[in-house]
Order: C-alpha cells, then sequence, then structure tokens
C-alpha cells in the first residue's frame, strides 16, 4: 500500500484516548476501521491492497462484524465467494457460525479488519477448521504489530497485512 493511502487511513480512523480493547488490554490508541470502511473510495482502495496479498483460494471468510465488508467488497473485486464468520453460531435457524456456501475441504482466507493480539482470529480460524475448511492464511486491513501474527504462527496461520502500524507511523512522518 502507498504511504498516500496509509495517510488517508491512518487520518481517517486513528483515535487517541483510552480504549479497552477485546483482548482486555488499555490503548491510548485505537483504529476505528468503520470511519474507513464507511467510505466508499477508501474501502475498496484497502480492498484492492488485501486483494493483492491474497494466495491461491477458493473461499474468502469475512469476520465478524469489521471484516464482513471487506470481505464483500474483495468477494465483488475477485469473483471469489465469501462467507460471513460470526463471533458466536446462532442458536436458531441454521445455527451457523460460518454464514453463506460451504467451506468443507475448500482453501479458506479469512479476512480481518484490525489485528492485535489475534485472539479472535484464533477462534475463528479453530471454528472453521473444525467444519472442514484449510485456513492457513489470515490478510487483515491493520496490524497492530502486538504480537497477533507470532499467536496465529504458533497456529500455522500466516499474517498478512496490508498495512502495519510501522507503515501508519512512517505515514504521518512522511
Ligand atoms: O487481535 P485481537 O486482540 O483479537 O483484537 C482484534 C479484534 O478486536 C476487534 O474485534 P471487535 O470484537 O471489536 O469487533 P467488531 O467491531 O469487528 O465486531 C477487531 O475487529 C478484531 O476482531
Ligand atoms: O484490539 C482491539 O479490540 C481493536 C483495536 C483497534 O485498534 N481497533 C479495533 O477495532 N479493535
Amino acid at each position: 500500500m502507498t504511504y498516500q493511502l496509509a495517510r488517508r487511513v491512518y487520518d481517517t480512523c486513528h483515535l487517541t484516548g483510552q480504549f479497552r480493547l477485546r483482548s482486555g488490554q488499555v490503548s491510548e490508541e485505537y483504529f476505528d476501521k468503520y470511519l474507513f470502511e464507511g467510505q466508499p473510495a477508501l474501502l475498496r482502495e484497502v480492498a484492492e491492497a488485501m486483494v493483492a496479498l491474497l494466495p491461491e483460494c477458493d473461499v474468502l471468510a469475512g469476520m465478524e462484524m469489521g471484516g464482513i465488508p471487506l470481505a464483500t467488497v474483495m468477494s465483488q473485486l475477485t469473483g471469489l465467494p465469501t462467507v460471513f464468520v460470526r463471533k458466536h453460531a446462532k442458536e436458531y435457524g441454521t445455527n451457523k457460525a460460518a454464514e453463506g456456501g460451504p467451506v468443507d475441504g475448500r482453501r479458506v482466507v479469512v479476512i480481518e479488519d484490525v489485528v492485535t493480539t489475534g485472539g479472535a482470529l484464533l477462534a475463528s480460524c479453530a471454528q472453521l477448521r473444525s467444519i472442514g475448511a484449510q485456513v492457513e492464511t489470515v490478510v487483515c486491513a491493520i496490524d497492530r504489530e502486538q504480537g497477533g501474527r507470532e499467536n496465529l504462527a504458533v497456529e500455522a496461520l500466516q499474517l498478512r497485512a496490508a498495512l502495519t502500524r510501522r507503515d501508519l507511523e512512517a505515514s504521518v512522518l512522511a
């Protein structure tokens, strides 16, 4: 991704203050992905940068909730089908955690917005694997570089990031 795009993403979604993160950590900064995902041009450009990182695969899997708009645009750009992965399976209707077509025996790439510790991804990738998906790669928009890559590697998951925290910080200084 170019520094110009990194800078636009940073300016659009970087917040300062005190934020409790999904992992329970407290942070003085927060990337509010919905602020760039709600901008059609920016969402598309970030999705394009993520498409460039895709390995050969059969299905995309967008993580609830912020991964879903990214996966949807990537699906439009590539023609790949996508499934939508709930944090918790619905307890009525089809009772599915991965909504959409089949994933069993398919090479599935998981699409995420922001990665901090990778905890949310570890849970969802385990869930996808339990229903037969072949999951080896995760593509995210922003890697906060707080251990996610290393934690995912323990479970044989490779993280590919369109933007790292370093990219974002460098774009501000450039
Ligand atoms: O790498 P981790 O330490 O797991 O943290 C990152 C996760 O936290 C956020 O999820 P949140 O539950 O806030 O998601 P949503 O707004 O996308 O539903 C983000 O979308 C990632 O899924
Ligand atoms: O770790 C998180 O929960 C998290 C961090 C962040 O910068 N943005 C986000 O949406 N979630």
